[in-house]
């Protein structure tokens, strides 16, 4: 069977619920936004959310799609850098304890952490503290990294090393992977415009987009943005959230209604989405299954705090999964 690995930021998730949205006004974030702040912000952002209930997991867009992967029984692999702290040490063992080969390099800086502040209608908005993450360089890849994998899967993210991303895809492409891109998020795509096509048109094969990050990378919406970006990769995925998604293979367009959940904090989705489309492709299945199966695996961590699900909402959706395949 077909392995997968993951490259991108290795990030512990301190998830705060919040009450209303003043605190995201108080500090000037976007919501739903994602904005890359220093360690003097970690401690504004602690001190504005201190009176809410806090949860950690493991995150990271790349990592959560790699462990919704690896739940679903697909061998796979991890790259990415942390530093030598708890927080390092959580997310090393989370890899460990889902069978994810870690390829995990360690800094003496701070490893870094995403502080997702989960407004009440469950929409998400991230601060991120890079930390050591950021220290991952292009001259630290493997020559052999990619030998044992098919598909490499990548998250928008890292634009902030650009080295880092176009000598990965150059390696995996030069040992015959194919590429899967999430965008990651609208203002990623609005920053990096340029970057971003360049990578996709010379060596994306499979390209995850909402509706945000599909208009901020193409000017367009929707369906048009779909036919767009498809132009340069094989298969095109469009989650257009409530109203479901739609893909684009080659000349097959597939709609894929929504499932319907009572969502607690989008914090994953996209990144579960992934997940469950990429081991529909591994396992051959059609397009509307891959999709179907990205949508479940969506709407099941939409109803949790944070971007894992435990072992008992796994076997659940292992049996839906199968279900799904026949
Ligand atoms: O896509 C969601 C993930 O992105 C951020 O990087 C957080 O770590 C979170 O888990």
């Amino acid at each position: 069977m077909s392995k997968v690995i993951g490259m991108g930021n290795a990030l512990v998730d301190i998830l705060t619920r919040l009450q209303d949205d003043t605190i995201l006004s108080e500090l000037k974030y976007p919501k739903g936004s994602m904005q890359l702040v220093n360690i003097e912000e970690v401690a504004n952002v602690l001190l504005a959310t201190r009176d809410f209930p806090r949860n950690q997991a493991s995150g990271g867009s790349a990592a959560n799609t790699i462990h919704g992967l690896a739940n679903l029984g697909v061998e796979t692999g991890f790259f990415g850098k942390v530093g030598r702290d708890e927080w390092g040490a959580f997310f090393r063992s989370d890899l460990e304890k889902r069978s994810i080969k870690p390829y995990l390099l360690e800094s003496d800086n701070e490893s870094g952490r995403a502080f997702a502040l989960i407004s009440p209608d469950s929409e998400r908005t991230f601060a991120t503290f890079l930390g050591a993450a950021v220290e991952l360089a292009h001259h630290e890849i493997p020559d052999s990294l990619f030998d044992d994998y098919s598909i490499l899967h990548i998250e928008g993210y890292l634009v902030q090393n650009r080295d880092l991303i176009r000598h990965a895809l150059q390696l995996a492409k030069s040992k015959g992977l194919k590429v899967s891109l999430d965008l990651a998020s609208f203002n990623v795509v609005e920053d990096n415009l340029d970057f971003l096509h360049e990578m996709v048109e010379k060596y994306v094969d499979i390209l995850f987009a909402n509706e945000e990050e599909a208009k901020a990378f193409t000017g367009l919406a929707e369906e048009e943005a779909l036919h767009k970006i498809s132009e340069f990769c094989d298969l095109t995925v469009l989650k257009l959230g409530k109203k479901g998604s739609v893909i684009k293979h080659h000349d097959e367009i597939v709609k894929i209604a929504p499932i319907q959940v009572e969502s607690l904090d989008t914090t994953g989705a996209g990144d579960l989405y992934a997940s469950g489309f990429l081991f529909g492709m591994i396992h051959g299945l059609s397009i509307q299954q891959c999709g179907r199966i990205g949508s479940l695996l969506a709407g099941k961590v939409i109803e949790v705090i944070g971007p894992k699900m435990d072992d008992a909402t796994w076997n659940m959706i292992k049996e839906e999964v199968a279900a799904l395949m026949n």
